[in-house]
């Protein structure tokens, strides 16, 4: 086998708590993650020689070293002491600093990919531990599906994901820096933005859309949403247009809403895609990597 293509699914957080800051500046989190089926198509070919190259059509995402799908790949080499070189290519469709881990997701693929590729054998847990070196987002893209995500967001349970429901996502033309994000947050400043996680999981888990959509709560909306009203104004218009709830994904500033059925998320999405372009009509993406 010399070439493999995987997709690189984006996430949505359907919760997101911060429990603490730890002395090295990142945050303890409580939160529920799940995948949904807005995906990059990333491509590896071997090479003859040592190099690692990205090729990508988006013209705003960093081409060497900086790629965090380089750095996926440059991890592995280095911790396993390999030799060969490989081409990267990223065919992308998730918004970038959008808070939906599209770069994450493309670190994810690399690894689950070269893992397969260069026949490495290493366990969905050890590319994990390995993942995390790179990103908080990254375990959760390696083990795909739905999650309750612990610690920095790399400690992780796995939960029965939502089948097929819909989701209509809109990210407004502007971009958030995670790093910036939490280091506005005012810890005092939370209390009634925090979300009744176990409530939240049980609803997820059996598939319970109502509750879980009308009790979402983000911390991090405390300071994006507050530094872009236009989050709020969206989040308004999913509900107009029959969300039946809605709120900000990661650190933002895509906003998504859950819908009842197809009918209604599809008359969002064609209203919403009018006023923000960059919007998407989705479903929940509930297998784990490991079942595909
Ligand atoms: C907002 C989320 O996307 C929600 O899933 C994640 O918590 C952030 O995940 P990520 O973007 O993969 O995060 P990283 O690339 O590891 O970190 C970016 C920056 O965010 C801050 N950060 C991130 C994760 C965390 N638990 N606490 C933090 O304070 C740190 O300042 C860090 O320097
Ligand atoms: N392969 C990649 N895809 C997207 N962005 C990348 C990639 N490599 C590096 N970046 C840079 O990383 C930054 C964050 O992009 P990304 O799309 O991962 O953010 P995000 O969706 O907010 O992620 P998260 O939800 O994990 O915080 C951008 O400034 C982008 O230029």
């Amino acid at each position: 086998m010399n070439k493999i293509q995987l997709k690189s699914r984006a996430k949505i957080n359907l919760s997101l708590d911060v429990l603490r800051k730890r002395p090295d500046g990142y945050h303890e989190v409580e939160m529920i993650m799940h995948q949904i089926d807005l995906f990059d198509r990333v491509t590896l070919i071997n090479r003859e020689d040592n190099e690692i190259k990205i090729y990508t059509s988006c013209g705003y995402i960093p081409k060497d070293s900086g790629n965090i799908a380089f750095k996926g790949a440059s991890l592995l080499r280095d911790t396993l002491g390999i030799n060969k070189g490989i081409d990267i290519h990223i065919e992308k469709r998730i918004p970038v600093a959008a808070g939906l881990a599209g770069g994450s997701s493309n670190a994810a693929a690399v690894i689950l990919g070269l893992n397969r590729l260069w026949n490495l054998k290493l366990s969905q847990n050890e590319l994990m531990e390995l993942g995390v070196k790179i990103g908080a987002d990254v375990p959760f893209c390696i083990l795909g599906g739905a999650a309750l995500a612990e610690g920095i967001g790399q400690r992780l349970t796995p939960i029965i994901g939502l089948k097929n429901v819909w989701v209509v996502i809109s990210k407004p033309s502007i971009s958030v820096s995670t790093a910036e994000v939490y280091g506005q947050l005012n810890l005092l400043n939370i209390e009634s933005k925090r979300p009744n996680t176990p409530l939240l999981l049980k609803a997820v888990e059996s598939g319970d859309i109502a509750t879980l959509a009308q009790n979402m709560k983000n911390v991090l909306e405390t300071v994006t949403e507050e530094n872009y009203p236009i989050i709020t104004e969206i989040k308004k218009k999913m509900m107009e247009y029959n969300a039946i709830g809605s709120m900000m994904s990661g650190s933002g500033p895509t906003v998504f809403g859950i819908f009842k059925n197809y009918q209604r998320a599809k008359s969002a999405y064609e209203h919403l895609s009018l006023l923000y372009k960059q919007t998407y009509i989705v479903q929940s993406f509930y297998r784990r990597n490991e079942d595909e």
